[in-house]
């Protein structure tokens, strides 16, 4: 592909979360969320790794947005860490935490940078959890609280708003699977979790059309959408990969574009798992509440074919031959323009930003002092080349924010994997661009390459 140049306007940024990056877990006020008692629980999070430190940005934030100015970036994706707003999850206000983001954000504009803001992004007061968390049905309104107060102290200045990031890992990775906080392995309880979460979000959409602060202002949600393949052309394989697409794909997707949850994963989660818990009204609420965008977080393909169990659910993934990133995700460049061609086609979105796309790569090659991660350059320019094939074919995608700006707890993963484009001593916690981030300044400078 020759040069290319990106649409006028377009938005290069970065993304980060509060949980993975800030740190200061017990300053000024903030009150424990369920990944702080998640990540100190013995044997949940690889080598004991924790949050409570993690790059220390709660108090290096204006370091970190000059690096982000040096940079150039466009725009800057970060999350609320809801217990440094509301400890308890609702009640009592911290002012320090809304000092904290009133801050940030006037450092992004100073700088030139365009906030777009996750208010949910993990990190649940764990006040909210000993009350049953997302389970509860209430929780949803203290949601639709807390996004209430955000919009009113920032919603002047920041105009994109994220109500949640990656519904389907807060529910299953977090209540099914057990990987995540909670740790919860219980796929009903995942199942009513998916719909108080979208009840949330309607709720949190509702709230931001009625808070006076939504003149020229965005709202949507982020899902991680994982475009599926079959192994064969056999019918069997292409039943696994109706169930797939459903599981992960449809499930969030039919809700927040058509109101409905997709009849087949409906009917299958009703009959195994009497789930979801949907009263009279729920759906019209989600149904009313439109977004103005699709966030889209995008790593890789899945691969399956029919299991050797029986059931609608019998899904093996196949994991092909090719690039893989340290995460054992394959590099699927061409996953990205299928995946925003579907959702063009499908769901007629209105616009789409990539809220997240980048690699974990070794980082173990150091040139000058500068992480030579020519893999993850690649990595970053072939779906780059493949988000431009897909807006050449009339997909209204606005922006881009690379996972992420800096190296940061990757969840149950530790500090073992290292996502930045920015290198983060966790000794010294000094931060240094990688060879990726300087090219990346070029992208963004050139807006294209
Ligand atoms: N794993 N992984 C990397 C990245 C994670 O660090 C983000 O917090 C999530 O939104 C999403 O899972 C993607």
């Amino acid at each position: 592909m020759g040069k290319i140049t990106f649409p006028k306007d377009f938005i290069w940024g970065a993304a980060t979360a509060s949980y993975q990056i800030e740190g200061a877990v017990n300053q000024d006020g903030r009150g424990e969320s369920i990944w702080d008692r998640f990540s100190h629980t013995p044997g949940k999070v690889l080598n004991g790794d924790t949050g409570d430190v993690a790059c220390d940005h709660y108090n290096r934030y204006k370091e970190d947005v000059q690096l982000m100015k040096e940079l150039g970036l466009k725009g800057y994706r970060f999350s609320v860490a809801w217990p440094r707003i509301y400890p308890q999850g609702k009640g009592q206000v911290n002012q320090k935490g809304l000092d904290f983001y009133n801050s940030l954000v006037d450092e992004l504009l100073k700088a030139g940078i365009e906030p777009i803001v996750t208010l949910y992004h993990w990190d649940l007061p764990q006040a909210l959890q000993d009350i049953g968390g997302w389970d509860n049905r209430d929780v949803t309104d203290y949601f639709a609280d807390y996004a209430f107060k955000m919009y009113d102290v920032l919603g002047d200045r920041v105009k994109k708003w994220i109500t949640h990031n990656e519904p389907w890992v807060v529910a299953f990775v977090g209540n099914a699977f057990g990987e995540h906080a909670p740790g919860y392995k219980d796929f009903a309880l995942a199942v009513r979790i998916t719909h108080h979460l979208l009840l949330s979000h309607a709720k949190a959409v509702q709230a931001y059309r009625q808070s006076g602060n939504d003149d020229g202002g965005q709202i949507g949600i982020t899902l991680n959408l994982t475009p599926v393949y079959p192994d064969s052309d056999s019918p069997e394989d292409s039943e696994a990969v109706q169930f797939q697409d459903g599981f992960q794909n449809r499930w969030f997707l039919d809700p927040v574009f058509k109101g409905a949850y997709p009849e087949d994963i409906l009917e299958f989660y009703q009959e195994k798992y009497n789930a979801p818990v949907i009263r009279p009204g729920d759906m019209e609420l989600i149904a009313d509440n439109h977004i103005d965008f699709l966030g889209i977080n995008y790593y890789t393909r899945a691969v399956v074919k029919k299991g050797r169990e029986s059931g609608f659910d019998s899904v093996e993934h196949v994991h092909p031959e090719g690039k893989y990133t340290e995460m054992g995700w394959e590099v699927y460049p061409e996953g990205l323009y299928d995946l925003l061609m579907r959702i063009h086609r499908d769901y007629n979105a209105p616009n789409i930003y990539i809220t997240e796309n980048g690699a974990a790569f070794k980082d173990d090659k150091v040139v000058d002092g500068i992480v030579d991660d020519q893999d993850r350059l690649e990595y970053l320019k072939s779906h780059f080349e493949a988000a431009y094939r897909a807006i050449q074919d009339g997909v209204n995608l606005k922006g881009y924010y690379v996972w992420s700006f800096m190296d940061n707890f990757e969840w149950a993963y530790g500090y073992s994997k290292r996502f930045g484009i920015v290198y983060v001593d966790y000794e010294t916690l000094k931060r240094t661009p990688k060879k990726s981030a300087l090219w990346y300044r070029d992208v963004i400078a050139d807006n294209g390459f």
